[in-house]
């Protein structure tokens, strides 16, 4: 067949498909009155994943997993946006990990809020100017973002779903030469994940390193200082179109960060591949064995706990502490909801979400 050929085929394919298409945002916006009319939720990120699990198995095509992902999220994306357009705030600026992260969810037709702090983003899900907020949770070499997890406790949201993101960093400055550079500025866990490149390239009595809110926020300021550099993701460094000196400067290239999708009054269906995310506060942490017994309870029901950190309490002078516990299954497994019953009072519910890792 010649070009002409097929080119005539794939532009009667795409007639179809732009029908098709609009045939399914039909019914979706039929979904969206029953929505509104029964004042349920437009984003149902379990239903999401269960139209993706079932092409990805059905699919015999060229197509890869991703790629049946990344073009359904968009047509999901679009969707939502037909149902009730929701605005989506997330942990800035543009061109930050979270933006990435945000987009991969919501797609590249959202509306997005841009937030400088990961307390205003919790703020604006709080108050209603964004129906969503994207915030990073924990990186699999830092740990976790304690100040995600503080705020979790503090505020009254619910993790609507979670997704996991490669995390590469990159070296950009406008200096011509390594010795010219005085000043790094990054975000302060970009600068731990990256000790290595930065032990071995820099002398800290000579470089001052400027922690700042996030990388993006770090490739702006060194973008206009010709002695600085910045510690950012490659898509600032584009958007600023500042030079790139040293690719992959993680300590590992096994960098992953999880995200949380934040919500208000969310809450998902329950499916097979669920995770729970609770606040454990038990009393009197410090005597013999309570911590024993509570995570006892999850061993003798044959729950798979996922996560446990503890944080202080903050508590006068004390040392006391609560629990940021994570573990498979849905808050309504008969298993679950007795532990959280027995506890009455002291754990409190974060969310049951789909399991992405
Ligand atoms: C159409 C719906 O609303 C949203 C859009 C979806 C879709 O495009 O298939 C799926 C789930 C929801 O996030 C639905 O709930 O079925």
């Amino acid at each position: 067949m010649d070009l002409k050929a097929i080119r005539n085929q794939i532009d009667t394919i795409d007639n179809e498909l732009l029908v098709l298409l609009n045939k399914r945002m039909e019914l979706v916006k039929q979904v969206g009155s029953l929505k509104r009319a029964e004042k349920s939720v437009i984003y149902r990120p379990e239903r999401e994943q269960e139209i993706l699990r079932r092409l990805e198995d059905l699919n015999d095509g060229l197509l890869t997993k991703s790629a049946i992902e990344a073009i359904y999220l968009e047509i999901f994306a679009v969707s939502r946006n037909l149902e009730l357009p929701q605005r989506v705030a997330f942990l800035g600026p543009e061109g930050s990990f979270t933006h990435q992260a945000a987009e991969s969810r919501f797609g590249g037709m959202g509306e997005y809020l841009v937030l400088p702090t990961i307390r205003s983003v919790f703020d604006s899900v709080e108050t209603g100017r964004a129906a969503f907020g994207v915030v990073p949770v924990e990186n699999n070499q830092e740990g976790i973002v304690p100040e995600t997890v503080d705020l979790l406790r503090e505020k009254e949201l619910q993790i609507a779903a979670e997704l996991y993101l490669s995390i590469h960093f990159t070296l950009v400055s406008k200096a011509d030469s390594l010795k010219d550079i005085k000043v790094i500025y990054s975000k302060d866990i970009a600068f731990r994940q990256c000790s290595v490149f930065l032990r071995e390239y820099f002398d800290e009595n000579v470089v001052e390193f400027i922690p700042v809110d996030s990388t993006s926020k770090a490739a702006k300021l060194a973008a206009g200082e010709p002695t600085s550099a910045a510690i950012c993701s490659s898509i600032s460094a584009k958007l600023t179109g500042i030079p790139v000196l040293f690719d992959n400067i993680e300590n590992s290239d096994q960098n992953r960060t999880r995200f949380l999708i934040l919500g208000k009054d969310f809450k998902n269906q329950p499916t097979s591949r669920d995770k729970t995310t609770i606040i454990a506060n038990l009393p009197h942490t410090n005597s013999p064995g309570v911590l024993f017994r509570f995570l006892k309870e999850f061993n003798d029901r044959g729950i798979n706990l996922t996560k446990i950190e503890s944080r202080p309490s903050r508590n006068g002078s004390d040392f006391g502490f609560w629990f940021f516990v994570e573990f498979e299954g849905n808050s309504s497994d008969p298993a679950i909801r007795q532990i959280m019953d027995m506890h009455e009072g002291h754990l409190k519910w974060l969310g049951s979400y789909v399991r992405m890792s």
